[in-house]
C-alpha cells in the first residue's frame, strides 16, 4: 500500500507523549534502593525513561529485536567509501546466515535479526530476507536527488508498517541496524544540513578511507548539498535530496516504535542522522529514543547532542549493522534487573542519609 504524506502526518500526530508520571514514580523507586540516590547514573535515567516510554514500572523488554535496514547509494560511484557497493548484497546474505558481527552480538543479547531489502540494487533472494524494495539504489546525489518525496515517504511507510508487525508478533524494543556501502556520505550530508555542522565536521572515514579520499568525500557532499539545496525545515526535502532508502526505513523504525509505545535504541551514525530527521518530523519521538554508543565518526557525539542524547557506552565502534545498539541491551537488562531486584533501605535494614 502506497501511503501518502498525509497520512504519515496523520500517523505521527497519534504518537503520545511519554508518561512523565511514570517517570517520576520509578526515580522514585530508584531513590528507596539501598545505593546514594542517583548513584547508579544512566542506569537509573534508562529505568525511568522505560516506564515512561511504556507506562509500566518494570516493563518486560525480553522480546527486542534489531531492525536492519539495507540500500545501495549511487554516490559510491563518486568513490567515497574504501569498499564496493558489491559488499552490501553480500553482508544481506551474511546477515541471514548469522554470520555477521550483529548477529553473533544479537545472540549474545537474545535479540533477534530481521533483515530488510529496502533498496539495494541487487535483486536478492533468501526464504529469510524482508523483501521490501522501493528502489534499486539511490540515485547518485550529486547528479541529482538520490530519490523523489514520494519515494521517502514508501521507504518510512516500510519502516513503520514492518514496526508494526514486528510488535503485533510480540516486540517490545527495537534496534535501528543498517547495511549500505556509502551510506556515511548520506548521513553526513544530513547531519549537516538539519544541525548546522560544516561537512568538515560531519564526514567521517566511513569503513577507513584515508586522507585523500576523506577530503574527496567532503567535497562530494558539499557539490550534492549545493546542487540539491535541501531545506532543513523539511526533512523529507532533506531525506529524498541527500539520504538513503536504508535510513529512510530507519526514520520510519523510529516513528512506529513512537508510535507503539517502545523504546527504541539507537546504534551508530546512520541511525543518528535516521534520528534527527525522525525528530524533525514527529518531536515527541525524541522521548523513546535511547543512544546506545559514541561511535568513531567524529559527528556523531554532536549529531546526538543536537537530539538532547548522550551515549550510553564508548567503544570505539565504526560498524553499524546495529552492533552498538544490540550492546546496549545488555546495559538495559542490567536497569531494569537493578531497579527489580535491589533492596531498598528499608526491607535491608540500611540507614538512609543524615546530612538533611
Ligand atoms: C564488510 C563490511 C561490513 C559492514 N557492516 C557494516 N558496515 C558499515 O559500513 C558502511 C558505511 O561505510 P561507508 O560509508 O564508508 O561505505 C555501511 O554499510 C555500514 O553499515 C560494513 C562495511 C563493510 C565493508
Ligand atoms: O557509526 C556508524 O554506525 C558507522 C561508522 C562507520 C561505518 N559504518 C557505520
Amino acid at each position: 500500500m502506497e501511503w501518502t504524506e498525509q497520512q504519515l502526518q496523520l500517523y505521527i500526530q497519534e504518537i503520545q507523549m511519554p508518561s512523565q508520571a511514570h517517570a517520576e514514580a520509578a526515580q522514585q523507586h530508584s531513590d528507596q534502593l539501598t545505593k546514594p540516590p542517583g548513584s547508579l547514573g544512566k542506569l537509573e535515567l534508562v529505568a525511568s525513561q522505560l516506564a515512561a516510554i511504556t507506562g509500566e514500572l518494570w516493563p518486560d523488554m525480553s522480546k527486542r529485536t534489531v531492525v536492519i535496514m539495507a540500500g545501495d547509494h549511487g554516490v559510491c560511484e563518486e568513490g567515497v567509501s574504501a569498499f564496493p557497493s558489491s559488499v552490501t548484497p553480500q553482508m544481506v546474505y551474511n546477515f541471514l546466515n548469522g554470520g555477521a558481527a550483529v548477529n553473533v552480538l544479537a545472540r549474545a543479547a537474545h535479540a533477534d535479526v530481521v533483515c530488510v531489502d529496502i533498496g539495494v540494487a541487487a535483486k536478492l533472494e533468501h526464504e529469510g530476507l524482508v523483501s521490501r524494495k522501493v528502489m534499486l539504489g539511490t540515485n547518485n546525489m550529486v547528479k541529482g536527488a538520490a530519490m523523489t518525496r514520494e519515494q521517502a515517504i514508501q521507504g518510512i511507510a516500510v519502516g513503520i508498517t514492518l514496526a508494526e508487525d514486528l510488535y503485533a508478533k510480540g516486540t517490545r524494543m527495537f534496534a535501528t541496524g543498517e547495511m549500505g556501502i556509502g551510506n556515511t556520505t548520506a548521513s553526513a550530508a544530513i547531519v549537516s544540513v538539519m544541525t548546522g555542522l560544516t561537512v568538515k565536521q560531519a564526514a567521517g572515514r566511513g569503513t577507513g578511507i584515508h586522507d585523500s579520499m576523506l577530503q574527496h568525500k567532503i567535497s562530494v557532499i558539499e557539490k550534492a548539498i549545493t546542487l540539491n539545496h535541501p531545506s532543513s525545515s523539511d526533512p523529507l526535502d532533506v531525506l529524498s535530496k541527500v539520504g538513503g532508502m536504508e535510513i529512510a526505513g530507519l526514520v520510519g523504525v523510529i516513528i512506529g516504535a513512537a508510535k507503539l509505545r517502545c523504546p527504541v535504541v539507537l546504534d551508530g551514525y546512520i541511525s543518528t542522522a535516521a534520528a534527527l530527521l525522525a525528530a524533525a518530523l514527529a518531536p515527541i519521538s525524541k522521548g523513546y529514543m535511547i543512544a546506545s554508543h559514541q561511535s568513531q565518526e567524529p559527528g556523531h557525539i554532536h549529531a546526538l547532542s543536537a537530539l538532547g542524547l548522550a551515549p550510553c557506552i564508548q567503544l570505539d565502534l565504526r560498524v553499524g549493522e546495529g552492533t552498538g545498539a544490540v550492546l546496549c541491551f545488555h546495559f538495559i537488562d542490567a536497569a531494569l534487573k537493578l531497579m527489580q531486584e535491589m533492596a531498598t533501605f528499608a526491607s535491608a535494614g540500611v540507614d538512609g542519609r543524615t546530612d538533611t
